[in-house]
């Protein structure tokens, strides 16, 4: 089964609640909320705060993808809040024990994802793979929505899906940025089973109905 997980970066943040419920109304799997520091990345975006605000009009997984320099000390607030599954990125400066942080994630009950930008190799998560719930590759360089998706992003995932056999065949493997009509068939094709859609579900027109839509593509090649 391929999971959907709308981003919110691209709703109306003064109409939060009410952009959730379309997504959840249009039945999407889980949902994306991208946590940005200004440091990590130039944007700023949510905390722990809105994640539990939200938390009381979707049942659903929250899929929360850490885009900050220093994760460790937020783990616990994002626990609380309501996550299910936290990313955290493995170019981030307090993720240099990244074991120890996935450890950490895990006693807190949560699922661990561990994203890679564009430009880091995937190999370099192979010595913690079996320790991943979530591998998330960045298919544009996080830090907004609305970009063009990066067509060399499709090889990482294919060596990934290889990867996984070995050492993780359960494992999730997540692509976020630019996926949208015309990309998420060639993603699902290289191994991917987890879409981040942003500005193609939140396009300030129909959340509700572009989320049916997508579950109903996912649904029909699945048969
Ligand atoms: O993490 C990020 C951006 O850094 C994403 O989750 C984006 O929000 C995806 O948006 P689209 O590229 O689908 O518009
Ligand atoms: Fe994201």
């Amino acid at each position: 089964m391929i999971v959907l997980s709308p981003s919110i970066l691209t709703a109306d943040f003064g109409n939060l609640q009410e952009e959730v419920e379309k997504a959840v109304r249009g039945g999407c799997d889980w949902l994306h909320l991208d946590i940005m520091d200004g440091h990590f990345v130039p944007n700023i975006t949510i905390g722990p705060m809105i994640v539990k605000a939200l938390r009381r009009y979707a049942a659903i997984p929250f899929d929360v993808h850490l885009m900050v320099e220093n994760p460790d000390g937020l783990l616990k607030l994002y626990a609380d809040a309501g996550a299910d599954i936290v990313t955290v990125h493995q170019e981030a400066s307090g993720c240099r024990h990244l074991h120890r942080t996935i450890q950490h994630i895990k006693e807190l009950g949560l699922k661990a994802g561990c994203a890679v930008n564009p430009g880091t190799p995937v190999e370099l998560l192979e010595p913690v793979l079996m320790d991943l719930d979530m591998v998330l590759i960045m298919t544009v360089n996080p830090g907004f929505g609305g970009q063009s998706f990066i067509p060399s992003t499709l090889h990482k995932i294919a060596r990934l899906r290889a990867m996984a056999e070995k050492w993780k065949p359960d494992l999730l493997i997540q692509v976020d940025g630019g996926i949208n009509a015309a990309t998420c068939e060639s993603v699902i094709q290289a191994g991917a089973n987890v879409l981040v859609v942003g500005s193609a579900i939140f396009d300030g027109v129909d959340p509700e109905g572009n989320v049916r839509k997508y579950k109903a593509l996912l649904e029909r090649r699945e048969d």
